[in-house]
């Protein structure tokens, strides 16, 4: 749609005077253009109301219309809206005229929905460009729907329901839906949704606080996702995907061991003396013979020694862990505790995010098929009496994150005197500040078995010399350490290159990669929620199908993206850095790093998506002076390291910044690796944009 098209459907300018058009068509020539700004630039009202506008001018066609504002009585900002265009779900819209029953019209495609919303007969924040935020959200307990002229899709605007829900609309006349003929495929959403009725409030937790806990009561609206239960057939539960060629490969890396006595590695998986139904599942997880990371890991674990395992991302971590737990497990039997009202499993493992816990549990579920240990996976965003029964129904292998782990142990639902493995998944994740506190807590518990009684085991790709000394106050003394490679190596089957692009240029490469590289499944990490939802939409505009997920997004809408990206129904994923460790996603080819991450661990982690379990992948990151100058020096260590060619420009980069004359833009070399809660913002380090991973 041209400019003057959209002056004509927007109406009386007069009325949008606080937001300027977002024409994502624009390029950024003119400075103090909307678009040019960078998406963090925007306030959450009127970035919210931007996302609005620039959603109309996503539109194709002349088909939605904001007719702006009509008075009503002044404080129903009420918006005639001709229909977006398949917003999928969500944006709830009801009829000026009937003005009783919203009957809605789920518009195919987009899954998105914006800004805050609220639903089942809540007024909604009229979407006013001239309200306020606040302004809107009092507005919107008492405002009624004003009748229109009856002609038009007559919206009280019903304030956007946020993520993966989108947008209703009926036509307040005929019934017919309206002609909807919206961008196509975008599944994001903007903002935030709202829950069980009530009002949407911009809330970004800090991952690891607590579901139920203390800030349970002062959040917003009550958890109520419970997500869908997994397949029970053996075909499902035993899916995998092939490994690749470099397979094999993973042989040349050298492995080193630190500390006294280490037991010798595996050759096979025969040679631990496993319990039959264990080798069988092994076997049908497609595993025939170890890798290093197991090979050494395994007897290790089974020979009751504590661990610190660093390897390679898409080595195997996973299994390295599970196997050597569920066979001692079976060694020494479980305790049958079915429908007690105090669960204590022999073993807890926990990791940063809710989607990687719950790819464990899917691991671990593997391992146990045909025995009688009983896996559990709980994590936030759920609901916390979901997590309660599933916990209630028997529990072995507690598989939590964090902040759900804590809250249902207070609620007195899991005994921890029984443990007997402690794993932490991510572990340099887990330890930092992100969730360091979470996990001081949960060792510290009086009926926890301290660390001489109990076998402690991390696992990560990378482990900084800060957390390795951390690590220490988890581990008996005698603790192992096993490396794989370097360090924080990056896997050397990801083809890596950094390009330098410049913030104002970013959009336009990632479209040419993209359309370069066609359906292949690719990951888009930015450093912002906000911007994960706006390069998503804008990638929709552009015909590329792609959906986004960060720690913002409700649990369901998290779930459904990560779910139409591994069937490629979305074959591009835009993701903050909730998505950066451990995800497990078949023929994930392409990773892009649109802002490269605060820390070169990060990096490692998030290039780690692809080139996983000896198949081939490759990464690109966009690297802007402004910005990345503090990452030069490390990525020139991890290219060389992985045998990836070094830009003679980086070097260049790397001696302007040691020599101080490049600025090191301190909202980027800020150490910390994890969530930053209140009173935790390090002095002159900006905390990280946080947001609710666990
Ligand atoms: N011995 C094996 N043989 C074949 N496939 C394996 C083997 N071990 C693991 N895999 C597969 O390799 C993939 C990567 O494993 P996993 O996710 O455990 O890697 P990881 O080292 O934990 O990676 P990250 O560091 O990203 O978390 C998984 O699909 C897993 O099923």
């Amino acid at each position: 749609m041209i400019e003057e098209d959209w002056n004509a459907e927007i109406g009386d300018e007069a009325l949008l005077p606080s937001i300027e058009k977002v024409n994502l068509l624009e390029k950024p020539n003119d400075p103090s253009s909307v678009f040019s700004r960078s998406v963090d630039s925007f306030g959450t009202d009127e970035f919210v109301d931007a996302q609005h506008q620039s959603v109309n001018s996503f539109g194709r066609g002349r088909n939605f219309a904001a007719k702006g504002f009509q008075g009503g009585n002044g404080e129903d900002a009420i918006m005639q809206n001709r229909g977006f265009k398949g917003f999928g779900q969500g944006f709830q819209e009801r009829n000026a005229v009937d003005g009783d029953s919203t009957q809605n019209r789920w518009f195919k495609g987009f899954g998105g929905g914006f800004g805050q919303g609220t639903k089942d007969g809540q007024r909604g924040m009229p979407q006013s460009r001239t309200l306020t935020f606040k302004e809107r959200q009092s507005l919107a307990d008492d405002a009624g729907f004003q009748g229109g002229n009856g002609e038009d899709a007559i919206m009280q605007n019903r304030g956007f329901k946020g993520f993966g829900q989108g947008f209703q609309e009926r036509n307040a006349v005929d019934g017919a839906s309206t002609q909807n003929r919206g961008f196509k495929g975008f599944r994001g959403g903007f903002g935030q949704g709202t829950k069980g009725g009530q009002r949407s409030t911009l809330q970004s937790r800090t991952p690891g606080s607590r579901e139920g806990g203390a800030l349970a009561d002062s959040a917003g609206p009550k958890v109520t996702y419970v997500p869908p239960p997994p397949p029970e057939d053996e075909q499902a539960i035993f899916a995998r995907y092939q490994t690749g060629m470099n397979f094999d490969k993973y042989d040349e890396n050298i492995v080193e061991v630190s500390g006294l006595d280490p037991p010798a590695a595996l050759m096979s998986f025969a040679d631990t003396n496993m319990c039959h139904t264990l080798t069988v599942n092994i076997a049908k997880a497609g595993y025939s013979k170890p890798t290093p990371v197991q090979k050494y890991s395994i007897p290790i674990i089974l020979a009751g020694r504590d661990l610190m395992a660093c390897a390679q991302t898409g080595s195997g971590k996973t299994a390295a862990f599970l196997v050597p737990v569920v066979a001692q497990m079976m060694k020494d039997g479980v305790t049958a505790s079915s429908f007690k009202e105090q669960q204590e499993p022999e073993c807890i493992i926990t990791a940063p995010t809710r989607e990687l816990i719950n790819q464990i549990f899917l691991e671990a579920r593997k391992f146990v098929y045909g025995t009688c240990i009983r896996p559990v996976v709980i994590y936030g965003g759920t609901q916390t009496d979901y997590s309660i029964r599933q916990v209630k129904q028997g529990c072995n292998i507690l598989c939590a994150t964090p902040g759900r782990l804590l809250d249902i142990i207070e609620r007195g639902k899991i005994g921890l005197h029984n443990v007997k493995y402690l794993v932490l998944d991510e572990a340099d994740r887990m330890l930092d500040m992100g969730f360091g506190a979470d996990m001081k807590k949960l060792v510290s518990f009086p009926d926890m078995p301290q660390k001489d009684k109990r076998q402690t085991l991390m696992f990560s790709a990378t482990f900084p010399e800060e957390v390795q000394r951390l690590a220490g106050e988890f581990l008996k003394t005698d603790f192992l350490f096993v490396v794989v490679g370097h360090v924080g190596g990056a896997c050397s089957d990801v083809q890596q290159n950094i390009l330098q692009v410049s913030q104002y240029f970013k959009r336009d490469k990632l479209v040419e990669i993209l359309h370069s590289i066609g359906n292949e499944r690719t990951l888009v990490f930015v450093d912002t929620k906000k911007k994960a939802d706006f390069i998503a939409c804008f990638l929709c505009q552009e015909n590329i199908p792609a959906t986004s997920i960060h720690g913002d997004r409700e649990q369901r809408e998290r779930e459904i993206a990560l779910r139409d990206f591994r069937s490629g129904k979305c074959p591009v994923l835009v993701a903050t850095s909730v998505a950066a460790r451990g995800l497990d996603i078949e023929r994930v080819q392409h990773v892009i790093n649109f802002d490269l991450p605060s820390t070169i661990e990060e990096y490692v982690h998030r290039i780690g998506r692809t080139g996983r379990c000896g198949n081939t992948g490759k990464a690109v990151g966009f690297f802007d002076n402004n910005s990345d100058g503090h990452l030069a020096q490390p990525l020139i260590k991890v290219l060389s390291d992985a045998q990836q060619e070094v830009p003679l420009w980086l070097t260049e980069v790397a001696f302007e910044v040691e020599g101080g004359r490049l600025p090191v833009n301190t909202q980027k070399n800020y150490r910390g690796r994890g969530k930053v809660t209140a009173g935790e913002v390090k002095i002159g380090c900006p905390a990280r944009e946080i947001e609710s991973w666990d």
